[in-house]
């Protein structure tokens, strides 16, 4: 066992948790943190060893697991929420240093999602017993068992919040777990595996291996002894995984990226419009879900910019730790020079730059919230996820023309849309994504299907949609008059 990081005063594991205990290993990374790029400590590599460890563990686990009640799971399940929620300030101080996500946001949106991701789902798999279907000839008794061993892989962008909304179902459906936290913010990964063991979540219901995506994901998504992968990143990964899952036939869920349209009608209100359109900046830019494709009626383009640059000018840009800021860091020097990259690109192509297109002075991982119009359709920065606070702005003449542009890249995860209500939903019913919000933004209900369509997943989670993956679902017949067999009919 290796000692714990200090982060702003908060103990956090490096080790992983397998079978209920903390694991060092003898390779390790460094971490840092993107608000000033001061390490923060190292972390476990995750080695074959430990990836057979933890899928060991969660094998012991399962039968004992599984064979509880959902309303026993449910006891646990909690137990394990409130654990998080008492924990709730460390986790925020930890994934705002980790992650450089804004404090106030994870105090007031994330941290509370994280016990809900958690709550909500013991809850909601009371509802699935009991499931019948009667006919004349004989009941069906619809059952949803646990399918066994179950990889989380979730990213570093909100990771506290997507491992939880994966961890909730995936436990209150009775199966076991291996969580493999995103290499750069891996931290709040940890804080969890705390409060399952404070919550009394019996040794091998959840596991982490810590490590990087490249070594300890691909052994993990390899093993043919997982029943699920539930993965949310990037395509490229998306790819790498679905193979390795293929290999073994493991069905996949896919969350993945976006390059969501956001549509602002004629008749919509420009005010409202902008503000929401300037959110899209939030987390700088680093979220799935962001319209960051601006599709803009020609004839209020104009005034509809000139309020968002409005906007844009008053964004408080700088220390996520504060509370008055609005957006902070860019997680990685990586993926900023690919901000830059495409950004740079996107201007020799041709694109104007109205705001932005650089690196803010605040620090070296912070960069301008910024414009592009006059861009291609079929242009790189329009066409590909840049998740960076890089938006682009192209006009439209009629609903037909903003349709086209709206379904014209291979990504569908989501969309806004701003005009008159009933004209702005029959122009969302025709965009093809997995969701869209009328005239409002990152409204959400977690008994709602979240997912993509094209390149941005397979399948829904949400509600029954998660327990669906999770579950192996089956039908117990019985019959209603006794059953005579013969070979006339079935
Ligand atoms: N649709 C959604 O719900 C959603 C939500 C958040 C982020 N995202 C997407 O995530 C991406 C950004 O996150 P990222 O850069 O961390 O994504 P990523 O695909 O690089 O990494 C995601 C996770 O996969 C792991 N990984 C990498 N290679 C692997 C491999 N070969 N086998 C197994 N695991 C591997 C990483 O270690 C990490 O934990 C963006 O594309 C973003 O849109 C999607
Ligand atoms: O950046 C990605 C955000 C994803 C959000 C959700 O998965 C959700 O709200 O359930």
């Amino acid at each position: 066992m290796n000692l714990a990081l200090d982060i702003a005063g908060i103990p956090v594991s490096p080790d992983h948790y397998i079978g209920g205990q903390r694991v060092a290993s003898s390779e390790s990374f460094e971490i840092f943190s993107p608000i000033d790029m001061k390490p923060l400590g190292r972390i476990a590599q995750g080695l074959h060893a430990h990836v057979d460890a933890a899928i060991q563990a969660a094998q012991r686990a399962f039968p004992a697991w599984a064979a509880l009640s959902a309303q026993e799971r449910h006891t646990h399940l909690m137990r394990f929420a409130a654990e998080i929620e008492r924990r709730a300030d460390a986790l925020c101080i930890v994934e705002s240093n980790d992650a450089g996500v804004l404090h106030s946001r994870m105090r007031h949106g994330v941290a509370p999602r994280a016990v809900q991701n958690i709550a909500f789902f013991a809850e909601h798999a009371l509802t699935l017993q009991d499931q019948r279907i009667e006919t004349e000839q004989a009941t069906h008794f619809v059952r949803h068992d646990p399918a066994g061993v179950v990889a989380i892989i979730t990213p570093w962008n909100a990771p506290l919040m997507l491992t939880t909304w994966k961890l909730g179902p995936a436990l209150a459906a009775g199966n076991t777990v291996v969580v493999k936290p995103p290499e750069w913010a891996p931290l709040t990964c940890s804080l969890l595996a705390d409060a399952a063991h404070a919550a009394g979540l019996p040794p091998g219901v959840l596991n982490v291996v810590q490590g990087t995506g490249a070594v300890t994901g691909q052994r993990l998504v390899s093993d043919p002894r997982l029943a699920r992968i539930s993965f949310t990143g990037s395509v490229p990964t998306a790819r790498a995984i679905a193979q390795a899952a293929g290999a073994n036939l493991v069905p996949v869920s896919l969350e993945l990226g976006g390059k969501s349209p956001f549509i602002v009608l004629a008749d919509a209100d420009l005010d409202n419009a902008s503000r929401t359109a300037a959110l899209m900046y939030r987390n700088a830019g680093q979220v799935c879900l962001a319209g960051t494709r601006l599709l803009v009626h020609e004839r209020v383009a104009g005034d509809f910019t000139q309020r968002l640059r409005e906007q844009v000018q008053q964004l408080n840009i700088g220390d996520p730790r504060h509370d008055a800021t609005e957006i902070g860091p860019i997680i990685h020097p990586r993926q900023m020079n690919r901000i830059q990259g495409f950004v740079d690109r996107a201007i020799a192509a041709g694109a104007t730059c109205l705001w932005g297109g650089q690196r803010h002075a605040f620090g070296p991982l912070y960069y301008q919230p910024t414009l592009l119009t006059n861009v291609k359709q079929d242009s790189e920065v329009v066409q590909n996820e840049v998740f960076g606070p890089v938006l682009t702005l192209q006009t439209f003449a009629s609903d037909d023309e903003a349709i086209t542009l709206a379904n014209g890249t291979d990504y569908g995860l989501g969309g806004i849309c701003y005009g008159e209500t009933a004209h702005a939903t029959a122009v969302a019913e025709r965009v093809h994504t997995g969701f869209i919000w009328v005239n409002s933004f990152g409204i959400r209900d977690l008994a709602a299907p979240f997912g993509g369509c094209k390149r941005s997943g397979i399948g829904r989670e949400g509600g029954d949609w998660s327990f669906e993956f999770f579950c192996d679902v089956k039908d117990v017949v019985v019959p209603k008059k006794p059953f005579r067999a013969s070979f006339a009919h079935r």
